[in-house]
């Protein structure tokens, strides 16, 4: 089992040391504060740190020369100095005598949260720190690849921020982008790690069993309620519930659950009593839930209830550079257990893949690899192998790009051929309605406020 990194702060402002203290704990880390070296070395002497945070100025000695006392005791360990000084010589000398960074007060915490992440990150002169951080990132090894495009990384951070507050997550995006995946990591980061994870897809449960399935039923409540049953809602016990394609649930259970997010407390179907909700709830959807609202489809006080920490899953074909990483990993997997070896791609079926649109996202990627594994005659996969449904390379490429816009001009980039699809889009539907937003909102599938902004955007204007 994954254990919190165990982080040394020593520190004898005291204010400062507090709230590096709250910080990291927040981040899911067992912290430890000393004033000064001699507890600092009681600590270690009892537990040996993942990570030292170091003043340089310490009552009863330097930094430095704590920093070799603990090396000489328990082995090189990530340290990261913070000096009030600025002064660049000595950092540097700390570098030399084995300090991994330094941080120059002031500084803002964000800014140490990501000092000590980079300081953590094991390197082959330090094994041993890095055997205990490996165990720490067991649990986000499914979303090992994920921060490997500038889009992804500003997500992998949102989560790791917001991982123990106590507020509603709501993550966007298409099909296949990795919403689950996401979850998985928040509550994989959260302090809650150890209690379930519960995840309900809302738009596979038939539509009768999804309020006794999410809130359970009691006994009698209706014919075959045998017994009580605990819902999903109650099995989340202190951990995270995540409902996914939440635009799928019909007017009632909206009720239900706004009464779950706004009371915490819910009732079983057929129940008298409130149940208390104590799970962190996370929702999803790949619809556009404005859009539902302004069609009277989703109620608005609902979306504003979970719509606090929203965060939007990027399409595959916005971050192409995790194309390559993604096809790796799934060929790590698929080879060995689809055909008992190692299984490769060749250049070609490579540059196929960073040009396809990939409308499944992720999933489509990791199908698509799975069946060409298993069926491909040779285990270095071809564009035919991957694509079987589009004969050779230039037909991927150009399926790619009528995917995206058929009118589109060579030379342009990718956002300037959307926003000339949805400008032009926008126009002609405009033109249809007479200039009527709100039936050409509608028709568009998106809402009059969307369609106000991107009217104003593209300069366009209606009746
Ligand atoms: N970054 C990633 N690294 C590895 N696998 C991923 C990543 N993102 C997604 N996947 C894989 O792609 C598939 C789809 O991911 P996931 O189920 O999280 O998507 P989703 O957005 O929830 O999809 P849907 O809206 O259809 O439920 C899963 O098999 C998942 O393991």
């Amino acid at each position: 089992m994954s254990r919190p990194a165990m982080i040394l702060i020593v520190e004898d402002d005291e204010i400062l040391g507090r709230s590096l203290l709250q910080r990291l704990r927040l981040e899911g880390h067992d912290a430890r504060l000393a004033a000064d070296a001699a507890t600092a070395l009681g600590i270690v002497g009892r537990q040996r740190p993942d990570a030292v945070m170091c003043d340089i100025r310490l009552p009863d000695r330097d930094g430095e020369n704590l920093m070799r006392e603990i090396f000489a005791r328990i082995g090189a360990v990530p340290t990261l100095f913070m000096t009030a000084y600025g002064d660049i010589d000595q950092a540097v000398r700390l570098v030399r005598a084995g300090a991994r960074d330094y941080l120059t007060k002031p500084f803002d915490l964000d800014e140490v949260v990501e000092a000590l992440r980079n300081a953590t990150r094991p390197v082959a002169n330090i094994a041993d720190a890095a055997g205990t951080l490996e165990d720490m990132r067991g649990a986000q090894d499914a979303f090992a690849s994920f921060g490997l495009s500038p889009a992804s990384a500003a997500i992998r951070r949102t989560l790791e921020r917001v991982a123990d507050v106590d507020l509603p997550v709501l993550l966007l995006g298409e099909t296949g982008t990795g919403k689950e995946i996401a979850a998985r990591f928040l509550h994989a980061q959260s302090r809650q790690r150890e209690a379930p994870f519960i995840a309900v897809n809302c738009a596979a449960l038939a539509p009768e069993l999804v309020d006794s399935a999410i809130f359970g039923h009691e006994k009698g409540a209706f014919t075959g309620a045998v017994e009580r049953h605990l819902g999903f809602a109650e099995k989340a016990g202190a951990g995270t519930l995540f409902l996914d394609e939440i635009g799928e649930l019909d007017p009632a259970l909206q009720a239900k659950l706004l009464r779950l997010v706004q009371e915490r407390e819910f009732m079983r179907v057929g129940g008298s009593r409130p149940v208390p909700f104590d799970a962190r709830l996370v929702c999803a959807t790949h619809r556009d839930l404005e859009a539902e609202i302004a069609a009277g489809k989703f109620r608005e006080d609902l979306w504003y209830r979970i719509n606090v920490v929203t965060v939007r899953m990027p399409p595959l074909r916005e971050r192409p550079e995790e194309i390559a990483p993604l096809i790796a990993r799934f060929l790590a997997v698929a080879g060995p257990r689809l055909r008992g070896e190692a299984v490769s791609v060749s250049q070609e079926a490579l540059e196929a893949a960073n040009a396809y649109d990939w409308p499944g996202n992720v999933r489509e990627l990791e199908n698509r690899i799975d069946r060409a594994a298993a069926l491909a005659e040779a285990p270095q996969l071809g564009v035919a192998d991957l694509f079987p449904d589009h004969p050779d390379r230039e037909a991927v490429m150009r399926g790619a790009e009528t995917g995206r816009n058929r009118e589109a001009g060579i030379g342009m980039t990718l956002a300037e051929v959307r926003d000339a699809a949805e400008r032009a889009h926008i126009a002609a539907t405009l033109e249809a309605t007479k200039g009527g937003v709100q039936e050409a909102a509608a028709r568009l599938g998106i809402s009059r406020t969307t369609l106000w902004e991107k009217m104003r955007r593209h300069n366009l204007s209606g009746a």
